[in-house]
């Protein structure tokens, strides 16, 4: 996906906020956009998203599945957290039992019967979280996706993250709490001045230096009905795991 001489404005007395951006971002890639408070990251996260449209300049080749979590999940809708969940399945063509999958993985399977407006700001942004990646993205775009979340999700995420870049999916994201700091390969971009450059990972990345412990893919054949259940144990101990289609499907 590239993005050349992007410049952007919300109207035309405004000042612009991205001016003559280029940027190229590849599969596989986990970029972390930084700058200060009111730079443009989220105006930059719903160009790439395609939410926005660049006044001038291009974003060429953006990947057909797109997901998107915005920073402040719109709660106020006449929804349950299944309801909106299958609703949200069902535009993009998904098995709605994934659904249930995500809920699992992001902790929330207990509020699937609650309506959207009661919950809690935590709760709200899983929903957002959970929407976005249902689709199965190739380009996942997060705007402070560690916000507010409870200590088990936001260990989870960055686990999720590798594996939407594992099997060729670019994720950019913002990360004001620094949660993804430490990510391998992380790239980082920071917006300022109109401007968006590449810069070097952070102190705590390990960067080329230091690279990650080896690893290796290991295929385990287990029944239907105790798949979950070994799902969910081999992640407490911190694995990633991906299920085939058919356990997706029971
Ligand atoms: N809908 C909008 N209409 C007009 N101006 C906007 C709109 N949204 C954002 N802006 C302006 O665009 C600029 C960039 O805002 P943006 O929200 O992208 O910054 P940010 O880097 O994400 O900030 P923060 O770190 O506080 O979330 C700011 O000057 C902001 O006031």
């Amino acid at each position: 996906m590239r993005v050349s001489n992007l410049s952007f404005r919300y109207r035309r007395q405004d000042p612009w906020v991205l001016s003559d951006v280029d940027l190229t971002l590849a599969p596989g890639d986990v970029v972390e956009i930084v700058g200060r408070n009111g730079a443009g990251k989220s105006t930059l996260l719903r160009l790439l998203a395609g939410l926005l449209t660049p006044v001038d300049g291009v974003i060429a080749d953006r990947p057909r599945v797109v997901g998107y979590a915005p920073e402040r999940f719109p709660a106020e809708q006449p929804f349950t957290v299944a309801g909106y969940l299958r609703h949200m399945a069902g535009i993009r063509r998904i098995d709605p039992r994934a659904v249930e999958i995500w809920a699992e993985r992001l902790g929330m399977e207990h509020l699937l019967g609650h309506r959207l407006p009661d919950l809690s700001k935590g709760s709200a942004h899983k929903v957002g979280l959970a929407q976005a990646l249902l689709c199965g993205p190739e380009l996942l775009i997060l705007d402070e996706p560690f916000a507010g979340l409870d200590a088990a999700t936001r260990t989870e995420l960055p686990v999720i993250i590798g594996e939407v870049a594992e099997r060729g999916g670019t994720v950019v994201l913002s990360d004001h709490q620094g949660d993804l700091r430490g990510f391998s390969g992380l790239r980082r971009v920071e917006v300022g001045e109109t401007t968006a450059r590449e810069v070097a990972p952070g102190p705590d990345d390990p960067g080329e230096a230091e690279p990650a412990e080896r690893v290796t893919i290991l295929e385990v054949t287990v029944t239907a009905s105790r798949a979950r259940e070994l799902a969910a144990r081999l992640r407490e101990e911190g694995h990633t795991v991906r299920m085939s289609e058919a356990e997706v499907a029971e």
